[in-house]
């Protein structure tokens, strides 16, 4: 994945890389500005490759993108209306939206805020908001880039658990080595490259020893 940098000269920000997942789970870590979320990004269709491309089989899945900045996810002011938002493009009836929203945001502990403005919410809470609209919409395919960076531990692992349950494939870019390990598969990348595709012992083995030299 090549960038043209704001002088205009070319950079390499992702060396080209060939994967092929199959796994339920699969974990992405590595330092700031390593690629992960350049992956993520082109997995999901956000930005096209400079070659090369992204293929699913047997079809494209439906995919749910969580950001890591919860104000790049939530689109409606308030926040059952943001959830409803999801529902609809789900394809659920307007007469089930208002209760099944309301079930959602019980999920997340946040049913008391169904007829709050999203602007007034804690940063943790719109993460939660964020993240339930998008499991609102049913996806197929999760890709999450450091989904529970803002929630406080209990909050986290509770995400996590609701992620990691959802039954369906979770690619995730995350500094919680924690989370990484549950995952069945990790990628390790560094400035750009991929320098360890293995189980979660291993992988994070790599990563320590390289964060740590
Ligand atoms: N559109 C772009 N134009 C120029 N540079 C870019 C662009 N997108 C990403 N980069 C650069 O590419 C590198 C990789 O960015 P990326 O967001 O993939 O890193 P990351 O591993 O997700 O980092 P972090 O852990 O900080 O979120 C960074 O140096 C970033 O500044």
């Amino acid at each position: 994945m090549d960038v043209e940098t704001s002088d205009g000269a070319p950079a390499r920000i992702l060396h080209p890389v060939s994967l092929t997942i199959t796994e339920p789970v699969v974990a992405i870590i590595g330092a700031n500005g390593s690629g992960k979320s350049t992956l993520l990004r082109l997995m999901a269709g956000l930005v096209q490759p400079t070659s090369g491309s992204v293929t699913f089989s047997p079809q494209a899945p439906r995919t749910g993108f969580v950001f890591a900045n919860p104000q790049a996810q939530t689109v409606m002011p308030v926040v059952g209306e943001d959830i409803a938002f999801s529902l609809k493009q789900a394809g659920v009836p307007r007469a089930q939206r208002t209760q099944q929203a309301a079930e959602i945001l019980a999920g997340v502990q946040l049913e008391h805020r169904l007829d709050s403005s999203v602007y007034e919410l804690s940063s943790g809470e719109r993460q939660k908001v964020a993240l339930a609209g998008v499991l609102a919409a049913k996806p197929q395919l999760v890709l999450a880039d450091e989904p529970t960076t803002l929630l406080d531990l209990r909050s986290a692992a509770d995400f996590q658990a609701r992620l990691l349950g959802l039954g369906v494939p979770l690619v995730v870019a995350t500094h919680d080595l924690d989370f990484a390990a549950q995952a069945q598969r990790v990628l390790v990348f560094d400035h750009g490259q991929l320098v360890a595709d293995d189980e979660p012992p291993a992988a994070i083995s790599h990563y320590r020893r390289l964060a740590l030299a």
